[in-house]
């Protein structure tokens, strides 16, 4: 619609370093024995994870045997698809939200601090810009300031929050919202929720009873829940998404903070090691930095950086 800039124009804007550098690796040059060493460093150095580089490098050579490629542009090339079939691979990766359900509850999860209140904002912005009803509950009821922070980005977007005092019971707030909502005829219901990983026995209860409470109103649950996972603690969102899914079936991934870090390659290590499909990617703090993922959009920019400079 033109309000937002494309996926890919906000990639190449957030410069990030990475791609650039294993983008520079690429010349027109023969591929040597060094080149091998260099991608192996350069994908350790992107976050990718030392087992799915392994297999990556593995699969690249075979595919330089098999096309009898000798130069590294052409191998470029392979490098792209290799990366993005093994994005592809993992069902749901890229794909949009399900909200068909009337209303749809999408229920944010992650540890304090990944991005869930901005994410929420902002992806409440984006869906009432496509003409959704959206409504957000502020289920994150640890943290006083978390409550208001999600009213204020409910402010600026122009949604209405279900909120209560500090320490309530983050599935009554749910169960409001869902009352709310249904009052209203609202579509889509985002909620906010609290992620102290280190009381995790509470957690997981109060998650459960969060989900109880959904069953209850919408027998088919929540349409979606999302793990929110900061770009720049990396390789240290795996546990947190393993700890969570315990909890809820997670249905995607948000990546954040993607403009703050030089190691783009964890969208590769979250396929291949998690096998959950990353949804959106957090590009900046700003209103519209959330972008739907796109693995080829993404895996182009990646191998492009660096060329226009
Ligand atoms: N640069 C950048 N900053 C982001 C992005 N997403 C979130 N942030 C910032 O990260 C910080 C933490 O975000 P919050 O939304 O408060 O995180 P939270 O998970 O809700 O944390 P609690 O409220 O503590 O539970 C804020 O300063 C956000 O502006 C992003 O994609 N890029």
């Amino acid at each position: 619609m033109g309000i937002f800039k494309s996926f890919a124009e906000k990639l190449k804007n957030t410069g990030n370093r990475w791609t650039q550098s294993v983008s520079n690796l690429f010349s027109d040059d023969p591929v040597t024995d060094d080149f091998w060493d260099e991608l192996e460093e350069n994908l350790i150095l992107g976050d990718v994870g030392i087992d799915t580089i392994e297999t990556l490098i593995a699969d690249l050579k075979q595919v330089m045997v098999d096309r009898r490629i000798t130069n590294k542009r052409e191998l470029k090339a392979a490098f792209a698809e290799l990366l993005i079939s093994r994005l592809e691979a993992v069902p749901g990766m890229g794909k949009p939200l399900d909200l068909s359900r009337k209303p749809s509850v999408v229920i944010m999860i992650g540890v304090n601090g990944s991005g869930k209140t901005t994410t929420s904002g902002k992806l409440a912005s984006q869906l009432k810009a496509q003409g959704r009803h959206v409504i957000m509950a502020a289920a994150d009821t640890f943290r006083a300031a978390a409550i208001e922070q999600l009213k204020a980005w409910g402010e600026r977007a122009g949604v209405r929050v279900v909120a209560q005092a500090q320490d309530s019971d983050p599935a009554a707030v749910v169960y409001d919202s869902i009352m709310a909502a249904k009052a209203a005829g609202d579509d889509v219901i985002i909620a906010d929720t609290a992620g102290r990983l280190h009381t995790k026995s509470n957690l997981m209860e109060e998650l459960s009873k969060v989900t109880r409470v959904i069953k209850r109103e919408i027998p088919e649950g929540p349409s979606e829940v999302l793990i929110v996972l900061d770009a720049v603690t990396g390789q240290n969102g795996f546990m947190q998404a393993e700890t969570f899914s315990k909890a809820m079936p997670i249905t995607g991934v948000v990546l954040t903070k993607f403009d703050n870090t030089s190691k783009g390659g964890i969208v590769i290590a979250i396929a291949d090691r998690l096998k959950m499909p990353i949804r959106y990617v957090g590009l900046g703090e700003g209103i519209d930095d959330l972008q739907l993922f796109d693995p080829r959009t993404f895996v182009e920019t990646l191998l492009d950086a660096g060329e226009h400079e």
